[in-house]
Order: C-alpha cells, then structure tokens, then sequence
C-alpha cells in the first residue's frame, strides 16, 4: 500500500555474471496420475542466485512439477540434475539433504512446539539427545544475522500468520536450503509483510547464490522480484523468458492462450430494503483471546456486498463460523430475514443462505468423495422439484455436476475423481458453483479468490457481482484490500475482533485510512 522501496543494488541479471552452470535442472519431467498427464515433458533450470517465477493456471501442473523435484512424487519420466550430476530423489527427505527446500502454503509447523524447538526438529539428522543450550546458541546467532524476526521461545500456534510464514522461511534458511521454492508465500501476508519478506529473500539469493523458485499468481510479484518466468499450460511449457523482456499481457497470454476473459458485470443501482443479515451485539470466543469477536452493529441488505476487511487472526474466522454454524454465538442478536438464526442446515436450506468458508477442501468438502457427490451436499435428499427422497439419484447428481463443471470451468478428469486430487483454484471453484446454485438470499463468502489464477479471480468476482446484482446479499470477508474494495457497497474493519471503522466501498474508499484502521490506528 505504501510506495515500494528500490531494490537491491544488484541488477536483475547479474546471476548471469555467476558460473552459467545451473544449480538444478529438472528434465523433461513427465507425471500421470492414471490416464491423466499432469504434467508432460517440462524442463526448467535454476541458476544460482536467481529469483524464477512459475507462473500457470489453477491445475497447469506447478504443484505437481515442484512435488516431483522434491521427492514427493516420482516422475514417471526425466530427470533432476544437481549441479551438473543427475540425483535420485525418492523421498522428500533426500531432497532435504541435497539442500531443495520448500515453503508451502499451509504450514508445516508443529503448533505446540516453539519456533526453536521447530527449527531444532527440522534438521536432516537430529541427534538422540539435543544439547539445547548450544542450539539455543546456535540459533540465536543465526537469528542475529537475519532481518526477519521471530520470537525464538514463543510457541508457533502463538504466533501470526506472518510469523508462521517468517519461520517457515527462517527454517529453511537455517537448514541451509540452496535451492528454495516458495509457494504463493505471500497470500496469508499484509502488503508491508509481503514486501519485507520477498526483498530479503531476493537480497539473499543475490548475495548467497541460492536459487529461489516462485510459485504465484501476482503479476506484480513477478515484476518486481523475479528474473526469469517459466509458464505452464496444461501440465505443458507454454513459454518462459527473462522478465525483463515481457510484458503482464504476454505472461497472461502464456498463461491462457487465446481465451477470453470474464467481464465482471456492473454494479446495478441497489433498491432499499430491509437488511437480510442483521447482528447486534454478537459475541462469540473467548473475550480477549485472538479471534474472538464482539460485534455491536452489522447488517447487509439484499443486492448490496458488505466487504469485512482485516488482517488475519482478528475475528474474521470466528465471524464465519458463527454464521456457517461451526462455532455458536455466546450472546447478542443474529437474524437472518428478520427471524433468529441458528445456522442449522435445515435452517440455512429454509431461508437460503450459502456460505464458501476459509480452506474449503477442509472446511467445506469430503477430500475422498468424489466431486460429483461434493457438488451434491446441497441438493442430494431432495428432487428436483425440492421434494424430500430417500434414494440418491446418482444419474440426476452426475448430470447436475457435469452441468456446474463445465459453467464454472473445474478442472477435473471426471465428476467420479475424488476433490482432493483438484488443485487449490479447482476446489474453490467447485464449492463455490455448489453454493451460488438456486437462489441464494445470503451468501457468506471467505476469501473467495484465495489461490485462484488471474482468469479464476475475474470469474468469481463477476459471479458474486452477479449474485448482488440479481438481490442476493453477500458478506464479503477477505484479507485481500483491493478485492474488499473492488467488490464492496460497504466496507467493516475488523480489528482484535470489533469493526473499528465503515466506510464505503469502489472508487472513493481510502485504502490507506482502511490499512491504518487493520492494523489499529483509528
Ligand atoms: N494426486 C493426484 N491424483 C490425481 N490427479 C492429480 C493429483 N495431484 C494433482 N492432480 C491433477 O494434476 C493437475 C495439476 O495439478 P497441480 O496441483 O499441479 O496444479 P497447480 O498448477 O499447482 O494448481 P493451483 O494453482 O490450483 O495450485 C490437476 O488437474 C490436478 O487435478
């Protein structure tokens, strides 16, 4: 949000002054999983100090290419080569050891252990007996020398999410990772924390020589931080080049080939009515605890988008779980079409309400069922004609998702694969069809676009334009500022669990007066 700082001195392709022999190579990599080839004779080669961004659609194959260069997978065909010397990587251990490190996108942290007692546990070899107070030393020294802090004795489900992704950056650091790839590390980042992140870690692949592959769907982040892009379409090379040289459009163009893109719809004139959602004085959690919430005011009319925008960890969890029945309310008033509300299944099929909760493969799916029948939870005990059934309708359920899967473009090889082998993007489209189907009153959506390719994030915002414009009323909660103000009617910040500032939404809101409410200055 504020105006970025320059970069390090060094120029973005001095890693070509270094030895020209890349650090890794993956040849030619193959991998299907079945009949199906996620990923088809891809090469790419990392030089030593350089920042080389994978860019590619939700399901183009990066997971999967990285998974194979990390032992996770073994490739059904090519080869990765370390320093010039092919190696065999069975298991992600044996790419420990040889150095390749990761940073997913969840965390790999054990929550009850401090961040010392973490960074001790990952080592490649960890000796019978720990002499903690030389690796207290050790550490602490290390830490010294590093211009990401964390709190060393501070246990990690104690920690923000920032921190989590600081120490899972700093693990890899301290096992010495020459090779570092980071997937979309900062989607669970404030901008400020963001940008501090990757110009160190950029700083330090220049200065050390490590190789750093970026997994990310920011343009921006590629722009400003990476050397080199290699593009993946369909689990094939669709282009790649020093960044220098290409334009967003030409990386998009990679990206997508000659598709077209979603148009998001207008914001149609909203008409006053009463609110569908109202809360007063809602409390949930426990006071004072992170993410507990106390609520004095908040109502969302039909056709309009109430945008809640705040930094991780301050309610927004807790809000949605009240709302999609996971968590109760310990006291206050929450109504739904002017009638108290529970959020009971029954409850929210009688008065329509929808909601696409945080980490829907896990909030809002069964991993091992199949997409099919995920897309079912909604409609599977009743008939078409929202008449009660006692016997699934298989056809009918197969037939309605190969409907939804083809409008809301889910990459899957079939309405039978189990969602869990989707890609991230793949899930949240398919949860989101399951919820925007019928007519929907209120729809409570969390961090809809989280993950999601550029093309993905066009379509899902025009889709939840196109429920506010047909009266449905939508709850937007995101971390993410410029889709909480793009989508908006109105704007809440949440901060430690209250709304501490409204204000409107579109062009006239005020993004820095918004980001200094997130963090407390009010
Ligand atoms: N274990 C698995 N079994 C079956 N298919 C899989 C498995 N893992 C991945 N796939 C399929 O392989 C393709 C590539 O998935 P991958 O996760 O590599 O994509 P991605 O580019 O990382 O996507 P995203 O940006 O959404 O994370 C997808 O179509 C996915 O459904």
């Amino acid at each position: 949000m504020s105006a970025l700082p320059a970069l390090p001195d060094e120029p973005p392709d001095a890693m070509e002054m270094r030895s020209s022999r890349p650090i890794l190579e993956a040849v030619g990599l193959t991998k299907r999983f079945g009949a199906f080839t996620a990923l088809d004779d891809v090469t790419i080669a990392l030089q030593p100090g350089e920042f080389h961004a994978l860019l590619g659609e939700n399901g183009a194959g990066k997971s999967t290419l990285v998974k194979c260069i990390l032992g996770y997978y073994q490739p059904d065909a090519g080869a990765v080569v370390l320093d010039g010397r092919e190696v065999a990587i069975a298991s992600p251990r044996d790419a420990r050891r040889l150095g390749l490190g990761m940073v997913y996108q969840h965390f790999t942290l054990v929550p009850a252990m401090s961040v010392l007692e973490n960074l001790v546990m990952a080592g490649a070899t960890v000796p019978r007996v720990v002499d903690w107070r030389t690796e207290r030393r050790r550490l602490a020294a290390f830490m010294e020398t590093m211009p990401l802090r964390v709190p060393l004795d501070v246990a990690v489900d104690r920690l923000s999410a920032g921190e989590r992704q600081k120490t899972e950056i700093l693990k890899q650091l301290y096992l010495g990772s020459r090779v570092l790839v980071l997937d979309e590390p900062t989607s669970v980042l404030t901008p400020n924390e963001a940008e501090e992140v990757l110009s160190f870690l950029r700083a330090r692949a220049s200065e050390t020589g490590m190789a750093v592959l970026l997994i990310t769907h920011k343009f921006s982040e590629v722009t400003r931080f990476c050397d080199r892009v290699s593009v993946l379409r369909k689990g094939r090379p669709a282009g790649a080049g020093k960044v220098a040289d290409l334009t967003v459009e030409d990386m998009a163009r990679m990206m997508i080939g000659e598709r077209e893109l979603a148009e998001a719809p207008a914001r149609a004139a909203s008409v006053a009515a009463p609110p569908v959602l109202r809360l007063r004085k809602l409390a949930a959690g426990h006071a004072g605890t992170r993410g507990a919430i106390a609520i004095d005011h908040l109502e969302v009319a039909p056709g309009e988008i109430v945008g809640i925008a705040g930094i991780s960890g301050n309610g927004q969890t807790t809000l949605v779980e009240v709302l999609s029945g996971q968590t109760p309310a310990e006291g206050g008033v929450l109504e739904v079409g002017g009638e108290p509300y529970r959020a009971s299944r029954a409850e929210a099929q009688a008065r329509k309400v929808r909601c696409l909760p945080e980490e829907p493969l896990r909030n809002a799916c069964v991993g091992r069922m199949s997409v099919s029948e995920n897309l079912a939870f909604r409609t599977f005990d009743h008939n078409a004609a929202g008449a009660p059934i006692r016997l699934l309708d298989r056809k009918r359920m197969r037939g309605e998702a190969e409907r939804l899967i083809t409008a809301y473009s889910v990459k899957t090889q079939s309405p039978a694969s189990p969602i869990a082998t989707l890609s991230g993007g793949n899930v949240q489209r398919a949860v989101l069809a399951r919820e925007l189907q019928g007519e929907t009153d209120l729809l409570v959506v969390a961090n809809p676009c989280f993950g999601l390719d550029f093309g993905a994030v066009a379509d899902i915002r025009a889709q939840l334009m196109a429920a506010r414009n047909r009266g449905t009323a939508v709850l937007l909660v995101s971390e993410d500022l410029d889709e909480v103000i793009a989508l908006s009617d109105r704007i809440f910040v949440l901060f430690e669990g209250r709304i501490v500032m409204e204000t409107r939404g579109g062009a006239s809101a005020d993004p820095f007066a918004i980001g200094r409410a997130m963090a407390g200055h009010v």
